[in-house]
């Protein structure tokens, strides 16, 4: 199944293509080796003869016989505009000269025989020594190198990746932050500029005030470096995020664990739910998906292919069909084929579009008639590089749709991720895994001090 979607999504263009059959191939079919093209020009034009599979990627690689044809000439199309006659041999053959038993060769070459002197072989010329010293630019003589290995790791780790994705925080703040002390004190001017600082890094007033407090304890009236701040940083950061990284927990007396997945639009929903899912199978459960994001065509398509490469089984409905109608024979059909886990997509949305948070919030109603306590998760996918915006998100989808865990995504690209020390913070909501790419294994657990270190710019 997996090898269907790979064929669906790559060609391998490196398994060479069937033979046409002999009345489809074009009647030019040109012979690669030039004597025997030549050969093959005198003779009557045959054109259900076929070519041995191994003489044909010239003739057959229709962009190299069009140049072949056209090499020195005007082309197909500009001979049939000409007026001339298309079906005229495609190569330019030198003239020929029938030699009985033979067959015939190029009278050019019979000629150079002629001139040679008795017992003289008329290609002694190709093995004479040349003279070689003077190549064209860009060429060399001598054994080709040998091509150099190609540099280990190149893809990073998902740590690395998670750095380089904070980096633009992290340099930026302790870049900051260093200036702030070259040649000052740590006084109550510096702790205030520090403060402004760590809050314009989305880190939340609290968290700024516990790193500054902290901080003025240690060094205050002393010298400070920037080593230091980020020490005092990343351990402060780790104390609020250590309580918030827990696993996700499931409840598998349930059967299936309900869980729905909600976000503004973006924000990996789907992606996310392609990790998990092939997390879950992977490790031998059950999985259901259902494509409740019935507003756009792409994403029932999208959702289907996450299913398939992850071997889960998947409820869909018609493009505009009602989500939370979709939701409730998802849990049932979940329930019939006794899957471990249903996850639940849903269409993104603002949360200040009323009638869409509305439609949510039924969503979670109509799941709660089949058991009370379904949706068991309801886990929001914020995108790392939104700043202070996904507080707001986080305060209403966790109202409308009892969000009770989140997952922050595109944290391998140019990510904030301050936000989320500031949400962790205030709403003390589970965060359970990290996108760190859009691959099929690009979703780590999240972990408070490898976090906090990224932010805080310490390198291990
Ligand atoms: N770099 C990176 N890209 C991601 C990550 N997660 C998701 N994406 C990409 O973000 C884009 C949006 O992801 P989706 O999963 O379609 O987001 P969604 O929330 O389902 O989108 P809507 O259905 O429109 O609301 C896609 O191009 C994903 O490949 C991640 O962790 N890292």
């Amino acid at each position: 199944m997996a090898f269907d979607f790979l064929k669906r999504v790559f060609t391998f263009d490196q398994v060479p293509p069937e033979a046409p059959a002999a009345d489809e191939r074009a009647p030019d079919t040109v012979t690669p080796d030039p004597v025997a093209r030549e050969i093959r020009a005198s003779e009557p034009a045959d054109p259900t003869e076929t070519v041995p599979q191994d003489t044909l990627p010239v003739a057959e690689d229709p962009v190299l016989a069009e140049e072949i044809a056209t090499a020195g000439g005007p082309s197909a199309d500009e001979r049939a505009d000409e007026g001339q006659d298309t079906e005229e041999p495609l190569l330019p053959l030198p003239a020929v000269e029938d030699i009985g038993d033979l067959g015939v060769v190029p009278l050019s070459l019979l000629q150079a025989e002629a001139e040679l002197a008795p017992g003289e072989s008329p290609t002694a010329d190709l093995d004479r020594p040349r003279d070689i010293s003077t190549l064209p630019a860009g060429f060399a003589t001598g054994p080709a190198p040998e091509p150099e290995a190609a540099p280990e790791g190149e893809r990073l780790t998902w740590f690395q990746r998670l750095r380089a994705g904070l980096s633009r925080t992290s340099s930026q703040l302790t870049g900051q932050i260093t200036a702030l002390f070259t040649k000052r004190k740590l006084d109550d001017a510096t702790l205030e500029e520090l403060e402004d600082l760590l809050i314009q890094a989305d880190l939340g007033v609290e968290t700024a005030l516990r790193i500054t407090d902290t901080l003025a304890s240690e060094r205050y009236g002393r010298d400070v470096s920037g080593a230091d701040v980020s020490r005092i940083m990343a351990a402060e950061i780790t104390k609020v995020l250590t309580p918030v990284a827990k696993p996700l927990q499931l409840d598998l007396n349930h059967r299936p664990h309900v869980i729905l997945v909600v976000g503004v639009n973006g924000t990996g929903k789907t992606t996310t739910i392609g990790k998990l899912a092939a997390k879950l199978s992977g490790a031998g459960l059950k999985v259901m998906l259902a494509a409740g994001d019935t507003f756009r065509a792409a994403a029932i398509e999208q959702l289907k292919i996450w299913a398939e490469r992850t071997n889960s089984h998947i409820v869909s409905s018609k493009l505009g069909a009602d989500a939370a109608g979709l939701a409730y024979e998802a849990f049932e059909e979940a329930r019939r084929q006794k899957s471990d886990v249903l996850i639940i997509d849903t269409a993104g949305r603002l949360q200040n579009r009323t009638e869409l948070m509305a439609e949510l919030e039924k969503i979670v109603r109509v799941l709660g008639k089949l058991d009370p306590d379904a949706p068991h998760t309801v886990l929001q996918t914020l995108d790392a590089t939104t700043g202070q915006n996904a507080l707001n998100q986080v305060e209403i989808f966790r109202n409308v749709a009892g969000v009770n865990g989140l997952i922050m995504t595109k944290l391998d690209g140019t990510a904030r991720g301050g936000i989320l020390v500031a949400i962790s913070a205030k709403h003390k909501l589970p965060v359970y895994f990290i996108g760190v790419g859009e691959g099929i294994d690009d979703l780590e657990p999240f972990e408070a001090q490898d976090f906090a270190e990224a932010i805080a710019g310490i390198a291990d």
